[in-house]
């Protein structure tokens, strides 16, 4: 398919917390300022510092997520470690009409639900190199207590062997940061890459 083609369909970014998904579109919307758009989810978690309602997310109650979700607003929607997130249609549209590429970072469960719309997007599955790697990462970014870090692998632990049915188009193993970013921006620009393996699940 052309890149051109490409450019029209929504790319989905998933991959384990913690893996580097934030730190990867920090970069991309860094060195590419006018192409592409975030569609920014609604979440019931409280806002680490930095974060901007709106900018990373909205940041809403439980009572609003709910009203929304009862009125049809999310492509998606998933509970995780205790709190909501969802992607509205509203979002995904509002990016498209600026002419822009529209990115969504979602979950594996989002995956799923947002294969069962018409969205048509390319699937793009970013994996840490281990998870112990990924326990590793989790632990230097110091948001996460312990008991936060260990849900989180668990999680991952089913996101990767979601991945391994081969669910998604793309695959990047997150290793070597610049390596990574440099398929990642391949991906987001059209181009077509060769995906890296899995990487095993018993460590
Ligand atoms: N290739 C890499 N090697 C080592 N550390 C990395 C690499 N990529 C990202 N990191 C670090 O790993 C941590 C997690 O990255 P980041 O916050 O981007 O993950 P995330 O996938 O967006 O997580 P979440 O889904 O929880 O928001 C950060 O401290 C980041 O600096």
């Amino acid at each position: 398919m052309s890149p051109v083609v490409e450019l029209l369909r929504p790319l989905v970014i998933s991959g384990p917390s913690g893996v580097g998904k934030s730190t990867l579109l920090q970069r991309l919307f860094a060195d590419y300022p006018d192409k592409f758009g975030f569609s920014v989810s609604h979440t019931t978690r409280a806002p680490r510092p930095g974060e901007e309602d709106g900018k990373q997310y909205y940041f809403v109650t439980r009572d609003r997520f709910t009203e929304l979700l009862a009125g049809g607003a999310f492509i998606e929607h998933a509970e995780f470690s205790g709190n909501f997130y969802g992607t509205s249609f509203m979002t995904v549209r509002e990016v498209s009409q600026a002419g822009r590429r529209c990115i969504l970072d979602i979950e594996a469960q989002g995956v799923r639900q947002i294969k069962s719309t018409n969205l048509n997007p390319v699937y793009l599955f970013i994996s840490p190199p281990s998870l112990t790697a990924l326990r590793s990462r989790l632990r230097a970014r110091g948001t996460e207590s312990e008991a936060s870090v260990a849900k989180r692998l668990a999680t991952a632990l089913k996101e990767i062997e979601y991945a391994k049915e081969g669910a998604h188009e793309y695959v990047i193993v997150n290793d070597d940061l610049d390596r990574t970013y440099d398929l990642f921006r391949r991906v987001a620009l059209g181009e077509e890459i060769v995906s890296d393996s899995l990487p095993p699940l018993d460590d």
